[in-house]
């Protein structure tokens, strides 16, 4: 089959994996509403072009954080990349991010460790799942620093685990003999012994207050969904947000996340970078987001489809798609850059 665009990865993706593995990836919470939901928000929103500005060709370079970036896409963090291809998981996906120019975020639950992840050069942001034990946390931190990842991203969508019900269906509960979330074998423990993560309810701004004297990186939580949150997390000396329901794993029926970026944009007034995720697939949705307020947007599971295709090639392929997307639908909106786009450029579709 010829791949033209994201979505076709998803199909060799599926001819290629283990449809337990397929499901893990594909799968959202519950009765997928919200998966369903962040890309047809997406196809709801319709972008005015501006005409005659002499743009010329746009330029995709941008910063977050202090960290240069090729283009306003990151990679999501995503837990289990040996599912997708056993032999190299998380480090076949960071060398095409390094390739690419792209910035990673790196899961916590990757079947790597973080230095192995770092070792391919690329930048890196270290995902972060709090753990009630204090100081096997902050251990986590210091060898995200070390390993020289720029940013903390911390998810904070995750309370508990969401129910997964393709999951239960395939009594897909461990991982397979082999693959394991390399950060948590502990030095400490047995040979083979690895941590079990913790999703603990009793997470709370008291532990991003912990944080912020833990570390020096910049803090983003990734996540957040609610203005007022939104305002808090700045309060709280946070540096950027994540705009993000978890690709539709968590709590079901949240609203697609571009259609929280506007009112979370107004709540934070510029003060912080707003990064958004779920559903995006197309450059044309990119470029909706930019619109919108993001300073950049981050992609899950095309990155998994692209891996489970063609290990580093296929990740490296999806990104130069969506780049060209990108490059063209900003043309074709008469943008130099995402800076020239307005708000006034992204209406509901069938509305005046
Ligand atoms: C298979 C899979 C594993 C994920 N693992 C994590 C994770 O370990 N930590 C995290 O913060 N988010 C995780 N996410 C959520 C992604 O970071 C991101 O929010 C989501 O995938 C974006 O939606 P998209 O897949 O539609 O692009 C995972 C998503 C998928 C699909
Ligand atoms: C094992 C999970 C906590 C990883 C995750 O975040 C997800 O699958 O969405």
């Amino acid at each position: 089959m010829r791949v033209v665009n994201l979505r076709d990865f998803e199909d060799v993706a599926r001819e290629k994996l283990d449809p337990v593995f397929y499901d893990y990836f594909a799968s959202g919470a519950q009765d997928e509403v919200t998966v369903a939901a962040n890309e047809a928000a997406y196809r709801r929103l319709a972008l005015v072009p501006r005409i005659l500005r002499g743009a010329g060709l746009p330029s995709l370079a941008t910063r977050v954080l202090g960290c240069a970036a090729s283009m306003p896409v990151m990679l999501a963090p995503t837990a289990f990349h040996r599912l997708a291809w056993p032999s190299e998981g998380e480090a076949a996906t960071a060398r095409a991010a390094r390739d690419a120019g792209v910035i990673m975020i790196a899961a916590m639950l990757s079947t790597i460790t973080v230095e192995e992840i770092a070792a391919a050069g690329g930048t890196l942001w270290f995902q972060l799942y709090v753990q009630p034990d204090r100081g096997f946390t902050e251990s986590l931190v210091r060898r995200a620093e070390a390993a020289g990842c720029r940013a903390l991203v911390v998810t904070v969508d995750s309370p508990a685990l969401g129910r997964n019900e393709r999951g239960d269906r395939n009594d897909f509960h461990d991982l397979p003999p082999g693959v394991f979330c390399a950060n948590l074998r502990g030095d400490g423990w047995s040979n083979g012994h690895v941590r079990q993560v913790v999703l603990s309810p009793e997470i709370s701004w008291s532990h991003v207050e912990w944080l912020r004297e833990v570390t020096r990186l910049p803090i983003l939580l990734k996540g957040v969904l609610h203005p007022e949150d939104a305002r808090l997390a700045v309060e709280n000396g946070v540096d950027g947000l994540i705009v993000s329901n978890h690709g539709g794993r968590q709590l079901d029926t949240t609203p697609a996340s571009i259609d929280r970026l506007p009112v979370i944009a107004d709540a934070v007034a510029g003060r912080v970078p707003l990064i958004v995720d779920g559903g995006v697939r197309r450059g044309t949705d990119v470029v909706k987001a930019l619109a919108l307020g993001a300073s950049a947007v981050a992609i899950g599971r095309p990155v998994l489809w692209g891996l489970a295709a063609d290990g580093s090639e296929g990740v490296a392929a999806v990104l130069a798609l969506l780049r060209r997307e990108i490059e063209n639908a900003l043309t074709l909106c008469g943008a130099a850059s995402a800076g020239d786009l307005g708000r006034d450029q992204v209406v509901r579709q069938g509305m005046p």
